[in-house]
């Protein structure tokens, strides 16, 4: 790769594994360590049929760190193990931009409308095939989303791209069909404390809401998309059992939700949390129908977006330059930004249909808009290098 400004990606891995393994043939299992040593590489493996492997920092040049006796060292296992790991990845990510609804919905300043259609555009120019727009919800309750309908309407509708909008209820479902509206989202939780302080029902009063949403939505042959939020903690309860996220995966899903979005709302989960919590889900729900939605409060979202790749996922929600948060969920921040999720996708050569270029000059309007920096890592580093 020449240009810093294209991710190092998987297409490299094979030559970085070849060089390695040359370092990888020393004369014996013990040798000591040169200056050389220090500076190209920090460990030197053995070739017999335990592998043991030497750390030569500065102050131990002597110490083996562990004896394995199953490694290879004829190359083709160490040659394979790039494919071993990346080889079950999704070849094509659909990536579904949640900024405009999920992004500015907890913004202390109203976002004009203008602003609102004028990013819409920016996205869809960026090569987004879904852009979530907004919500039909009680503008007592997010008034940040009070001109749904002029942002809907003010959208031209483009072949192949599609704006689903939030619909809590019936109320909310038949706003957003006036407005003329062809998706639409249900929201439930797999916690009962944020269920109620989020859209004021319990979970299963909820379930019940969203059978006539969905069945009114079917009537109208309007798609639905099916949320679960706090799917690995709840701000007020703490952890949720996986099996709790999975029942109402299916009950969303059993009800004609085309696709089940899990959404670590607040922003926990580590790659431990939430392989758990996405087979739970996948005895229930294919897993092609399934959406990853991480908020990135505690900088994990990246790591479990590849996780969850892993595991087959291949839809993943983000929020240009990580805007967003739930007004619901103290402290929570952003979701993971769309420009640093394409930056990996391309980098492990997954195709997103995406131009990164043009993603950062949505994420450098909206922020400027906002008056604040940049919510991406890869738009602030790339931008710096530009800048140079
Ligand atoms: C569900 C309700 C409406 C219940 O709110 P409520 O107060 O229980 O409902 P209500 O039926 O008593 O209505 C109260 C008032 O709102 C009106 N109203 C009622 N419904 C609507 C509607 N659709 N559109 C416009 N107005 C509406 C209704 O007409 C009434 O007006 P009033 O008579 O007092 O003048 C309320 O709690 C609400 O709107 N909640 C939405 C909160 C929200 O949007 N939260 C952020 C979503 S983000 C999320 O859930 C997580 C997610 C999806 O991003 C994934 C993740 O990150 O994990």
């Amino acid at each position: 790769m020449s240009s810093l400004e294209e991710p190092l990606g998987l297409g490299d891995l094979p030559k970085l594994s070849i060089n390695r393994l040359e370092r990888f043939s020393s004369p014996g299992p013990w040798r000591r360590a040169t200056a050389d040593d220090r500076d190209v590489g920090k460990y030197n493996n053995s070739c017999n049929n335990s592998s043991q492997i030497t750390f030569h920092g500065n102050s131990h040049l002597w110490q083996p760190q562990y004896h394995n006796a199953n490694s290879s060292c004829d190359g083709v296992e160490l040659r394979d193990l790039p494919r071993k790991v990346l080889s079950d990845l999704p070849r094509f990510v659909k990536i579904v931009e949640v900024g405009p609804r999920d992004g500015v919905q907890n913004e202390k300043n109203n976002v004009p409308t203008s602003v609102k259609i004028q990013l819409i555009h920016k996205l869809v120019a960026a090569g987004l095939s879904v852009v979530e727009a907004t919500s039909f919800v009680s503008p007592k309750w997010v008034p940040q989303l009070a001109d749904a309908k002029d942002v809907l309407s003010g959208i031209p509708q483009v072949p192949n791209v599609r704006f689903p909008v939030l619909t809590p209820n019936l109320r909310g479902f038949e706003s957003a069909v006036a407005a003329g509206a062809k998706e639409i989202a249900v929201f439930a939780s797999a916690s009962e404390s944020f269920s109620k302080s989020n859209i004021n029902c319990t979970i299963e009063e909820s379930l019940v809401r969203y059978r006539d949403v969905t069945a009114a939505a079917k009537r109208h042959g309007l798609r639905i998309r099916g949320y679960v939020s706090c799917v690995i903690a709840c701000p007020v309860e703490g952890a949720i059992q996986p099996s709790k996220v999975a029942y109402v995966a299916k009950e969303l899903y059993n009800m004609g939700c085309s696709e089940i979005s899990l959404g670590d709302t607040i922003g926990v989960g580590t790659p431990g949390s939430v392989v758990a919590m996405l087979e739970a889900v996948m005895s229930f729900v294919p897993v092609d129908k399934i959406a990853v939605h991480f908020h990135d409060t505690y900088g994990q979202a990246l790591a479990n977006i590849l996780a969850s790749l892993q595991m087959g996922i291949s839809i993943v929600d983000s929020s240009v330059s990580g805007l967003g948060g739930c007004p619901y969920a103290k402290g929570a921040t952003g979701n993971v930004a769309t420009e640093d999720v394409v930056y990996m996708l391309h980098g492990l050569r997954i195709e997103t249909n995406l131009d990164l270029n043009k993603l950062m000059e949505a994420g450098d309007y909206i922020s400027k808009h906002l008056g604040r920096p940049l919510g991406s890592k890869t738009a602030t580093a790339l931008r710096k290098l530009t800048n140079l």
